[in-house]
């Protein structure tokens, strides 16, 4: 089969980090920035960064509408930590009327773990990887704090849930593009092949 063609988007962020990690795993990488980039891409990634940053960039490129139509019309798509917070239909400490793409039925706090100095590594058990324990590095991350019905839990910490799944869309509150964790790409190349 073809390798699947993956946009990441490319307005802020640690887009170099996941093009990387793509690369490693086969997929043919496009960096995001324009309505006709991301209508060439079978899927797309949302990197870490500033969610605000990264919403305010996306209006002013024109990309927030088509975004939301590519995630509404099921391309999967998954975000890390910033990106996470871009996907939820709702969010908790935004800033300047922070707005997002949605499609993920889940409420998210920004900055759920305190500022920078509180950043820090952990592992986690996701059991839909497998039983090795994921690497996950935590920078200035949000926390799922609700979730709706059609919501997986891949992962979670005592204060709620750190990796969520729902048809298309991919989440993870930590960044396994910077650990040298590959499995959630993996995963999500998994929906781009079915998609
Ligand atoms: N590492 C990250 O992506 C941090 C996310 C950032 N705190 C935000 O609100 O967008």
């Amino acid at each position: 089969m073809n390798a699947p063609r993956v946009g990441v988007l490319a307005l802020q962020g640690d887009v170099r980090e996941h093009a990387r990690v793509l690369g490693d795993l086969g997929a043919e990488v496009v960096l995001v920035r324009r309505p006709e980039e991301l209508a060439s891409v079978d899927g797309l990634i949302l990197p870490g960064g500033e969610s605000s940053v990264i919403d305010k960039l996306s209006r002013s490129f024109g990309m927030q509408q088509p975004i939301r139509a590519a995630i509404s019309e099921g391309m999967p798509v998954y975000g890390t930590c910033a990106g996470m917070i871009l996907l939820a239909d709702r969010i908790l400490g935004g800033i300047d009327g922070q707005q997002t793409f949605g499609g993920l039925d889940v409420t998210v706090r920004r900055n759920a773990f305190g500022g920078q100095t509180e950043s820090f590594e952990t592992f986690l058990d996701v059991p839909a990887l497998g039983p090795e324990p994921v690497p996950a590095a935590f920078i200035r991350a949000p926390l799922v704090v609700e979730v709706g019905d059609g919501v997986e839990v891949l992962a979670r910490v005592p204060e709620g849930a750190v990796a969520v799944e729902q048809r298309n869309l991919l989440a993870t509150a930590f960044h396994p593009e910077v650990s040298g964790e590959h499995r959630f790409h993996r995963r999500f190349l998994e929906l781009v092949r079915a998609a």
